[in-house]
């Protein structure tokens, strides 16, 4: 195997079209930040942002900012903007609540639409807020969900009576991409339609949501969107779906004349039916803030940065004696992947709990993957020696035997 040195990353770092995009990132001195997948780095324009907010817009315009500021259509520009990093024409998306919250939405929405059935399909693998979230959509009733076990095929779980498919496009533990448009065709042959998670792809990985015939999609904005901590999600309802769909959560942001006070509820059209209730409007800034940097940029790019990061990534590991032990879990194929890479390792929560006092930030996903999420914005590929040189200096110092990571943290 040809030896990779830390020149030729930085002949790489040299030719990078998005090097750029990096200086419009706080990223601590010291630090090298492979957790995008789980909250994106600071953007340089969010302070300014969160500022305006609180120092004119907040505390001199007051209540006036809901019309003057445009807060009261945030959902929606930012909606709209981020759309387009996704493949959906405008007035499809709205920026708002959780994912949690817009699968529940979504899920009741789609059971509504196809209210003969009775099936839910998603996968066992999945990230567990969305079989959590199938459970409390279907309380009570006599719903039946089928789980694709791991190294299933979810078309052999498809069929007449089911109303709607439940996945993530990108597993978060293994990073496995699925076929989005295969499965979407699969779903709309049998009748049924499908619900995207896109949490671990908005932001880093180009899909056409309309092209393929889309019906639903969510997703958050604080991993590879860097929206911040807590940050909004958003919800894609296809327009084709939209006069149909009700979604339960049928607040006054919903309503068709919120400003009427009526008794009844009368959804509006459009894709502010999706809105419950009054929006987090500081935490919607640092997701336009974040928007920000996306402006003019082309997500094929961004793909072919992420997809070149994790294969550097990869070989750099598997060229290494000091991480013979690791098994990559992650599709070698860059079309079956999202933007992380992860491996197998017994003693993997601490061997990540020394790399990140050693300053390189990756995560731990029980039971025993050590996860590493590759965002193309601000990371380089110098970065990718430095921590695969880094992550081989810990597992040697067998951290595993320091009593100091012996205890889980609360949040791994
Ligand atoms: C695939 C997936 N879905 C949903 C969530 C949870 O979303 P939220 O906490 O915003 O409800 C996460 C991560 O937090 C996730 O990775
Ligand atoms: N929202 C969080 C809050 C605290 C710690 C992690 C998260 C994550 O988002 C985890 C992520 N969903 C994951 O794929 O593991």
């Amino acid at each position: 195997m040809t030896e990779i040195t830390r020149q030729h990353c930085k002949d790489l770092d040299a030719q990078d079209p998005l090097a750029a995009m990096r200086d419009a990132f706080h990223l601590p001195e010291g630090v090298i930040y492979l957790d995008g997948n789980s909250l994106g780095a600071q953007p340089k324009g969010a302070r300014a942002a969160f500022d305006r907010t609180i120092d004119v817009e907040w505390r001199e315009d007051l209540i006036t900012s809901w019309g003057k500021a445009e807060w009261f259509t945030l959902p929606e520009r930012l909606g709209d903007r981020l759309g387009r990093l996704f493949g959906a024409a405008p007035g499809q998306v709205v920026v708002c609540d959780t994912t949690s919250l817009n699968i529940y939405k979504a899920l009741r929405a789609a059971m509504g639409l196809r209210p003969e059935r009775r099936v839910i399909v998603s996968e066992k693998a999945s990230f567990p807020t969305d079989l959590y979230m199938i459970e409390g959509a279907t309380m009570g009733s006599d719903y039946e969900t089928r789980l694709v076990e791991p190294e299933g095929d979810i078309a052999d779980l498809i069929d007449a009576d089911v109303a709607a498919v439940l996945l993530s496009n990108v597993d978060y533990r293994t990073g496995r991409l699925l076929d989005m448009e295969r499965i979407t065709r699969l779903a709309h042959e049998a009748g049924a339609l499908v619900i995207w998670d896109l949490c671990h792809s908005a932001g880093v990985l180009p899909m056409e949501m309309d092209a393929m015939g889309a019906d639903f999609a969510v997703g958050c904005t604080y991993k590879y969107l860097n929206g911040g901590p807590g940050s909004p999600a958003f919800i894609y309802v296809a327009e084709r779906h939209q006069a149909e769909a009700r979604q339960p959560l049928s607040g006054w942001w919903g309503h068709a004349a919120p400003f009427a006070f009526e008794a009844e509820f009368r959804p509006v059209e459009g894709i502010r039916r999706f809105l419950c209730g009054t929006q987090p409007i500081l935490s919607m800034k640092g997701v336009e803030a974040a928007l920000d940097v996306f402006e003019g940029i082309d997500m094929q790019t961004v793909r072919a940065k992420s997809v070149a990061l994790c294969d550097l990534f990869i070989r750099l590991v598997a060229r290494h004696p000091g991480c013979a032990d690791l098994r990559l879990i992650t599709p070698e194929a860059a079309e079956e992947r999202g933007s992380q890479v992860s491996f197998a390792f017994d003693e993997g929560y601490a061997v990540v709990r020394a790399m990140i006092e050693r300053g390189v930030i990756g995560d731990f996903r029980a039971p025993n993957v050590m996860r590493f999420g590759l965002a193309p914005y601000y990371l380089r590929y110098e970065d990718m020696f430095d921590a695969v040189e880094i992550m081989a200096e810990c597992i040697a110092a067998r951290p595993w035997e320091d009593s100091r990571f012996a205890q889980m943290a609360a949040v791994t």
